[in-house]
Formats: structure tokens, C-alpha cells, sequence
């Protein structure tokens, strides 16, 4: 059942086995996968409204127009690094979390980045290999919208066919710009080839975009694992528009085995109803990459000494809580280019194609191809600096085929780190959120390299009659003064940011959850969301979370 308001929950409910946090991308995925025995009885707390008839979260090219009451509509600290702006930072204020907003790209990243997370965790169970099964269960494949035949534009082999997110290629074809884009990964063969599948492990090459997108509506956590037949379970409870202030201690101490902590202190947004749940098996904190360090602080769980500050009492000294935070800096970039062939459908006539049987191009948000490139390993960058990359299967640039006026390069591998802390000792008070770009002279030295290669892409005879010129930033005609400051003034964010409770070895000092994401110092608490990334993955990271959080619900099935 899903409850509008806290006011709707019965006093004596009954007790929940299982408690989750944030009804977001892995929360959805954890409500759904542990409320499937009927024995357990699940309850999820999601600060946002429900997902369901809003059309906005429906159609997949109306994702920019969604409206701000579905976010957290947060503004990031100003930083140094572009000098002193800010940025909007939002995230998914919603059942479904970030994946009911989001843009929708489906990319799981690189066989090193998991390798990355075994590392960090040294538990071998985070590699590629063993994550398989769990990669493709959160997905399923499907046609892309109206039926188009796109064999030869994937490995079917490497896609889940029986899972839940649906997944496609777009409705039509590569425009005819990209139709060279393709041509020239054939004369580029060796730095820009053509890529089978962005999900095979590698993504390094020109791929096509693929989207959690199926038969021409979103896929998000929400609709994937949380319809209507989920949502009718006697033992799973939905509870919206409620707000998790803390997490507290259910029982006294009374073993060194951790802290038992699986009481939520949950509120009606910015009013005074309060109530507390225990969970009597597990509590998972899923509220995300901002909300979870959040709630932990208020907590007093995090840094002891920056808690004292607040007069917080500490209750865990884990100063990596709301530390180490990583994301995908973009740069915009522009190239001269004679007028496209492609003409854009009518609005009125694409809305007629989606209403009518869900084709056209309101089925789709973004261009058909990305390329995903690695700056060379012989370039004077990495002379200077050593390469973040977790692996040689790792791009460090990502280029979406948009229109070229306006071409955005994403740095993959920041070197940079920001942070979430608190900003006050009010629990509905946003945190100060840092994202810190440019603050590790990596970054900006990684884009302008990464805009020489754009500029390699760019030179082959597939472009003739096509591209005209650069229009820049570009490093080599700029002084390095004044390409930093352009830099400065257009860059922002992917919306990527991961690793504020970061997972490290069970008796590293470091980190805020070990490899079986149980909270360090605490027992029957995990985290389970993308804070939890060790290192920003080389991909869009709504797959990484679903990976994460259909593994996780095995540790927290085989614990029991
Ligand atoms: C605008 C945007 C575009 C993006 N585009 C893409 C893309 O195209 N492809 C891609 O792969 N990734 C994309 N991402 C990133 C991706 O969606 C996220 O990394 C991923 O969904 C995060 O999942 P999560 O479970 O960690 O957090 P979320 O999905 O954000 O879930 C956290 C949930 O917790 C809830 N919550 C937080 N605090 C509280 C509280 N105190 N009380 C109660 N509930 C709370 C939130 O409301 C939310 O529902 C995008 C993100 C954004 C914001």
C-alpha cells in the first residue's frame, strides 16, 4: 500500500522487518526485491511525492520539463575552481528517486570500475565477473519504440532480457550528422572505433545510446519495481512526503560487535509531527549521494570533532561521512558546421505519435550516439600526473552526439573531491554541498587534452562539406589564462556525484561502510545507494546503483 502522509499510518502498525530510507533508484529496487516473501514486512520512507500519472515522468523527452516539487532543488557552494560560481544541484525529490528524473542514459561503466569497488572493499564479490548475474537482473531488454529493426546495434548476449528496468535503442536511426560520426569511427578506426555495446564492459569507441527507456515511457526504479501489483502487497508499506530527520539507537550497547542502530526519526516536511520505527531485522539507508551523508551528520555520525561544533553529540567518529565526493565535470564546447539536413518534427505531430502509439521523437531524450574516448597514455598530461582511471578499460572522456554548436565533454576520471557537511544544526536545513571542481590541477589539465582529442575526432575527411571549424575553448589558441577562464565560467555538473559514505575494507579506519555495506561501528544498518561508490564509475550511474542494490539485496538475504 502506498500512504500519502504520515498521517495516514496506523498507530499500532505493526513491526517491520525491514526499514528503508529513501524510496529512490536503490531504495525502490530493495523495497520491491525484500517485500517478494511475504514473511517480511517492509516499510519505505520517501521524503517526495508518488511517481504515478504525472507526464512529465512519463514521457521521456519531457524530462526537461519536469517541475521543481519532483527535486531537491539544492545550489551547490561557490567554488574556487570556476571562479566562485555555483551550480544547481538536483536530485530526485520522488518515488523513484533520481531515476524517475534523470536523463535516462544506460551505461553500467567498465569491467575495472567494479574491479575498483573489490579493490576498495577487498572482497573480490564487487568484480565484473561476479556481479553478472546481478547486472542483468535489474533489465530488460526491449524493441526500440515503434519496432525499428536495430539488430547489429547491440550484443544481445550482454543484455538481462527478464529483469525489470526496460531498456532500448532510439526510435529512428542516427541523424544524418551522425551517420558521419559512424563513418569516421571507420577511417579513425584505431582511437575512435565503432563500439558494439557501451555495456559490454569496455566502453571505450562510438557507441549508440542506449536508455532506460521501453516502449516509449520512462523506466525508472518506481515503475520498474514498484508497480502496481508491488504496490498492492499486504507486507510492503509506502510512505510518502514523509522526511527521515535521524537515524537513532534502538537498544543500549551491550557487545563491542557495533552500535544497534535501526530506529528512523521520520517528520512531515519542515512540520512537527514526529515518529519513530524500528526496524527488527535491518535498516537501509538509501536516500542518496546528498540525503544519506545528511542524515547521518544529523546523526552524529561522521567527523566527532566537526559534530561537537555543532553541539551534536557524537555517536560514531567516521570523518569520512559527507567526505571524498566525486562527479563528472562538464565543459561546452562548440563547432562551426553547415545547417543540418534533419528537420524536427512539428510539436504537434510528435505529440500525436506518442499519444497515438507511443513512437516519435518524444520517445526519446538525447542524441543516438556517444563517444567514450581515453586520452593517450603517452600524453605529456600523465607525465605530470599519475592516471585516476581505475583501469585501461576506463574511458576518461565522454562526448554525447548532440548538436555540435553546443557539444558537451565530460571529464570521466576527476582527480578533484568535494564534500557534504552541514550547514546547521535544523535537519530540514539544506547541507553544504561542495562539488569542489577544478580543485586538482588534473582536471582542467585532463579537459584540454581531452578538447585535443574532440579536435583529433573532428579532422577526418568524414566531416568534409560538414564542420567548418572550432569555435573553441581551444587550448591552442588560447593563453592558458584565458582558456582556464572560459572553462571556469561554462563548466557543470553530470549530475553524477557518488562517494560521500565511501565502502573501504571492513578494518580500514577509512571509509563509512564496509564490502558488505554495513555501516562501520553500527550493527542490522547498511547503506545501500550511490554514495557508497568508492570512485565516480566511467559511466551515467543509475546502472551502477542498480547493480549495487540488487547485490545487496542478496548480502541482506543471505544475513538473515
Ligand atoms: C538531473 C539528473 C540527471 C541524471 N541523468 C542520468 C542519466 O541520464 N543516466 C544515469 O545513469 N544517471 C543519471 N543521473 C544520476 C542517477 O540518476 C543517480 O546517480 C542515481 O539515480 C542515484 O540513485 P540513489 O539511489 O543513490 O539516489 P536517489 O535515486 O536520488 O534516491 C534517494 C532517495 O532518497 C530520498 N531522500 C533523500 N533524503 C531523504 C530524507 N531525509 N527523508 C526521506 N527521503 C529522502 C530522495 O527523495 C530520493 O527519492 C542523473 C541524475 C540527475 C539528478
Amino acid at each position: 500500500r502506498v500512504l500519502g502522509s504520515i498521517d495516514d499510518l496506523p498507530d499500532d502498525v505493526e513491526p517491520y522487518d525491514f526499514i528503508i530510507a529513501g524510496g529512490g533508484t536503490a531504495g525502490s529496487v530493495l523495497a520491491s526485491r525484500l517485500s517478494e516473501d511475504p514473511k517480511f514486512n517492509v516499510l519505505v520512507v520517501e521524503a517526495g511525492p508518488d511517481n504515478t500519472n504525472v507526464l512529465e515522468l512519463i514521457v521521456p523527452a519531457f524530462q526537461v520539463n519536469i517541475t521543481a516539487q519532483y527535486f531537491w532543488n539544492y545550489t551547490s557552494e561557490p567554488m574556487p575552481g570556476l571562479n566562485g560560481r555555483t551550480l544547481p544541484v538536483p536530485r530526485g525529490h520522488v518515488l523513484g528517486g533520481s531515476s524517475s528524473v534523470n536523463g535516462q542514459v544506460y551505461t553500467r561503466g567498465s569491467t575495472d570500475d567494479y574491479k575498483y569497488w573489490a579493490r576498495a572493499t577487498r572482497d573480490p564479490r564487487w568484480e565484473w565477473d561476479a556481479l553478472w548475474p546481478y547486472i542483468l537482473r535489474n533489465e530488460r531488454w526491449t524493441n526500440p519504440a515503434g519496432g525499428r529493426n536495430a539488430s547489429g546495434e547491440y550484443i544481445p548476449k550482454v543484455h538481462g532480457h527478464e529483469g525489470n528496468v526496460l531498456t532500448s535503442l532510439p526510435w529512428n536511426g542516427a541523424f544524418p550528422h551522425e551517420l558521419r560520426a559512424l563513418e569516421n569511427a571507420n577511417i579513425q578506426d584505431d582511437e575512435f572505433p565503432i563500439l558494439r555495446d557501451v555495456n559490454g564492459g569496455r566502453p571505450i569507441g562510438l557507441s549508440r545510446m542506449q536508455s532506460t527507456i521501453g516502449h516509449g515511457e520512462r523506466s525508472s526504479a518506481a515503475t520498474a519495481y514498484l508497480g502496481s501489483q508491488v504496490r498492492d502487497r499486504p507486507n510492503l508499506t509506502i510512505l510518502l512526503n514523509t522526511y527521515i530527520t535521524r537515524v537513532l539507537q534502538s537498544n543500549p550497547t551491550t557487545d563491542d560487535t557495533g552500535l544497534d542502530i535501526r530506529t528512523i526519526e521520520v517528520a512531515t516536511r519542515f512540520g512537527d509531527v514526529k515518529r519513530n520505527f524500528t526496524a527488527t531485522k535491518e535498516l537501509i539507508l538509501s536516500a542518496g549521494v546528498i540525503g544519506t551523508p545528511q542524515i547521518l551528520l544529523n546523526s552524529g555520525i561522521g567527523n566527532a570533532t566537526e559534530l561537537s561544533k555543532f553541539g551534536i553529540a557524537p555517536v560514531i567518529d567516521l570523518p569520512d561521512v559527507g567526505q571524498h565526493m566525486t562527479d563528472h565535470v562538464v565543459s561546452v564546447l562548440a563547432w562551426e558546421h553547415a545547417p543540418h539536413n534533419a528537420t524536427p518534427l512539428p510539436a504537434d505531430l510528435a505529440w500525436e505519435m506518442w499519444e497515438r502509439d507511443r513512437t516519435g521523437p518524444l520517445t526519446e531524450r538525447h542524441a543516438h550516439l556517444i563517444l567514450w574516448s581515453r586520452i593517450p597514455g603517452d600524453s605529456d598530461l600523465f607525465k605530470q600526473h599519475d592516471d585516476p582511471a581505475t583501469g585501461p578499460n576506463s574511458p576518461h572522456l565522454e562526448m554525447p552526439f548532440n548538436d555540435p554548436t553546443v557539444s558537451l565533454l565530460a571529464l570521466l576520471t576527476p582527480k578533484s573531491e568535494g564534500s557534504v557537511k552541514l550547514r546547521s544544526i535544523d535537519p530540514f536545513d539544506d547541507p553544504l554541498i561542495d562539488l569542489n571542481f577544478f580543485s586538482h590541477p588534473f582536471d582542467m589539465d585532463a579537459i584540454k587534452e581531452g578538447i585535443r582529442t574532440m579536435k583529433r575526432f573532428f579532422t577526418s575527411p568524414a566531416w568534409d562539406g560538414y564542420i567548418t571549424g572550432f569555435a573553441g575553448p581551444d587550448p591552442d589558441a588560447l593563453s592558458d589564462e584565458e582558456f582556464q577562464n572560459v572553462i571556469k565560467a561554462n563548466a557543470r555538473t553530470f549530475w553524477h556525484q557518488v562517494g560521500t559514505a565511501r565502502m573501504s575494507s571492513k578494518h580500514s579506519a577509512e571509509g563509512v561502510v564496509d564490502g558488505e555495506l554495513n555501516l562501520k561501528g553500527a550493527k542490522e544498518l547498511r547503506i545501500v545507494d550511490a554514495s557508497v561508490f568508492p570512485y565516480v564509475p566511467a559511466a551515467h550511474t543509475q546502472a551502477p546503483v542498480y547493480i549495487l542494490a540488487e547485490r545487496a539485496v542478496h548480502l541482506i538475504r543471505d544475513a538473515l
